[in-house]
């Protein structure tokens, strides 16, 4: 059923796990999602971005509606990052159930002013609200202290951050980023930040930039002719460590976006005769629900629904 991003994140924290929010592009990726969560039992969220709006519109919002709405677990439509009050009225208008007004760019003020005009609009037709404080980058750990902080959420700032907006969960900067490259190695997360934020706020916490960036699934991209540098993504033990301490909503993107093209470079190279494009996109949706179930098993979230 589609519910908003509350009633999935709310239980979630009090339960201390995890509940992945997947990127999607299109119908596949949207089955692999809901398909594999409704199959383990766990709730899920589908997010599109706004260049997921851009190329798939309200055809793409109505799939996922349409699949979320006859699952029988609960399932939220996300907005992600979305970039203006305009733009988080405009997915409501289009049947999201939870958006994320992003003006973590702007001063402290102005970002509180963005978010709670949003808090507003949505609160009034019952949607929920993620915004975030702090700027997501690739952490690494020789960087001194004061430019860490510059870039990582203050939990003193989170407080009031949270008192002023109204904000129904708060994505927190906490050394992950977007995309393959996290940093060398084992990419750094700042769980002691993470611990006081957690600490001192009782909201669902948010953790972008989540993905694990697999090593076998890099292996396989490359060895199908595809070229990616030194990748490295969040480790398993890092998300469990962070579910812990109120981490409930957990984005990845990046493992969907590997692995359909993994697949899709291995059955083109292995079988090129092959142009029936269900024997193409089949196979992306299988290994897509791979990722998927890993990560609703490394998150906890299985059984929950
Ligand atoms: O936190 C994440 C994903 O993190 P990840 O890269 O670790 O998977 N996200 O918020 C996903 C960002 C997706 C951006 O999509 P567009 O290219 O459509 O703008
Ligand atoms: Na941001
Ligand atoms: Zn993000």
């Amino acid at each position: 059923m589609l519910v908003t991003g509350n009633d999935i994140l709310v239980p979630a924290r009090a339960g201390r796990y995890g509940v992945p929010s997947f990127n999607t592009n299109n119908m596949e990726i949207t089955q692999a999602i809901i398909h594999t969560a409704e199959r383990l039992r766990s709730p899920v969220m589908v997010q599109m971005s706004e260049g997921a709006i851009k190329y798939g519109g309200q055809d793409l919002a109505n799939i996922v509606k349409d699949i979320a709405g006859r699952a029988t677990i609960p399932v939220a439509l996300h907005l992600d990052h979305g970039s203006s009050y305009e733009s988080a009225l405009k997915a409501i208008k289009m049947g999201f159930t939870s958006v994320m007004i992003d003006a973590s760019h702007h001063p402290f003020e102005e970002n509180v002013r963005e978010t709670r005009r949003v808090v507003e609009a949505a609160h009034a037709m019952g949607i929920s609200v993620e915004a975030e404080l702090g700027r997501l980058g690739g952490i690494e750990e020789h960087i001194v202290v004061d430019e860490k902080d510059a870039f990582l959420t203050d939990p003193e700032e989170a407080v009031q951050f949270i008192e002023q907006t109204g904000t129904d969960y708060l994505a927190i900067a906490i050394g992950t980023s977007h995309g393959a490259y996290k940093g060398k190695g084992r990419p750094y997360i700042d769980h002691a930040r993470i611990e006081k934020i957690a600490q001192l706020t009782t909201i669902p916490l948010v953790a972008h930039g989540s993905s694990g960036v697999p090593a076998e699934i890099v292996g396989r991209f490359r060895a199908s002719g595809g070229e990616i540098g030194d990748a490295a993504g969040i480790a398993d033990e890092d998300l469990q460590r962070a579910t812990g301490h109120g981490i409930a909503k957990v984005n990845v993107d990046t493992d969907l976006r590997l692995a359909s093209t993994v697949a899709i470079r291995e059955v083109l190279q292995q079988n090129p005769k092959e142009f029936d494009p269900r024997k193409v996109f089949g196979p992306a949706r299988d290994l897509m629900g791979q990722i998927v179930e890993h990560k609703l098993r490394v998150l906890g979230s299985v059984g929950k629904a």
